[in-house]
């Protein structure tokens, strides 16, 4: 008989973090994606809109060609049904953990709030892409629209959505706050206007956290 290796790996997660444009998030990547794997996770990092060759493409026109709110969200969702059907459910049904720069709150957010696109239109979307997949645990990080300007300024050139105005930011982060009031257990608000390392103190235990109380730990 085959001896039984000694591995006990945790239950794979699908984990996203959020946040408007400069807010920090793909700063603290790293720091989440070890942290993960020193509880015993295998790490499938990965972003949206993108994460497969054909969401990569669409997320080019996406950030560079003018186009309306509708299709936007058709171009996010089509992305985000060639990323879950490739990527997000083969690493999930082979025990891995998916770490995802952003997913459908962002659509929920930067459609719905900054560009006041219909809800429902949305939600309809969502049940039709993702067959009732949702992440987990979400870390939304939380920042002051005009600060985040200032850092997305100090650091490169604005893509499409990120010319916007601070009134579209702010429908943005309203469009954030909405989805976390209205799920509390999954989106976890991290401050984000706080020192680099300050923001990653508070989004690592955010995770240990979340992994303790699921019983989430290797
Ligand atoms: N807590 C922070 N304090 C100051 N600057 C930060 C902080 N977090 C990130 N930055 C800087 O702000 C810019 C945007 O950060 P980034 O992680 O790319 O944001 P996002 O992925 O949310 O758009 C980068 O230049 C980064 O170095
Ligand atoms: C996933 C998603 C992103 N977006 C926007 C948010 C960002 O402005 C942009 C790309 O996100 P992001 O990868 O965070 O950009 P960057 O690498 O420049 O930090 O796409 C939507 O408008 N809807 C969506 O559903």
């Amino acid at each position: 008989m085959d001896p039984i290796p000694n591995i006990r790996r945790p239950r794979p997660l699908f984990i996203t973090v959020e946040g408007i444009d400069g807010a920090g998030k793909s700063s603290q990547l790293a720091a989440l994606r070890q942290a993960l794997e020193a509880a015993g996770h295998t790490v499938v990092a990965t972003r949206e809109p993108g994460g497969t060759p054909l969401a990569e493409s669409l997320r080019a026109l996406f950030l560079h060609q003018p186009m309306d709110a509708l299709t936007e969200a058709l171009l996010v969702f089509a992305a985000r049904r060639d990323h879950l059907a490739t990527v997000i459910e083969p690493a999930l049904a082979q025990g891995h953990t998916v770490l995802c720069d952003r997913f459908t709150d962002a659509t929920f957010a930067y459609q719905g709030g900054g560009r006041r696109f219909d809800l429902a239109v949305l939600q309809t979307l969502e049940a039709w892409v993702q067959n009732g997949r949702q992440p987990d645990l979400t870390l939304w990080f939380d920042l002051d629209p005009a600060l985040a300007a200032r850092r997305r300024q100090a650091a490169r050139e604005a893509d499409r959505l990120e010319q916007e105005t601070l009134d579209f930011f702010d429908r943005v982060r309203a469009g954030y706050l909405a989805r976390a009031q209205a799920a509390p257990g999954r989106i976890v608000r991290v401050e984000a206007g706080q020192a680099l390392a300050d923001v990653q103190r508070d989004a690592l235990a955010a995770l240990q956290h979340y992994l303790q109380a699921r019983g989430a730990l290797a």
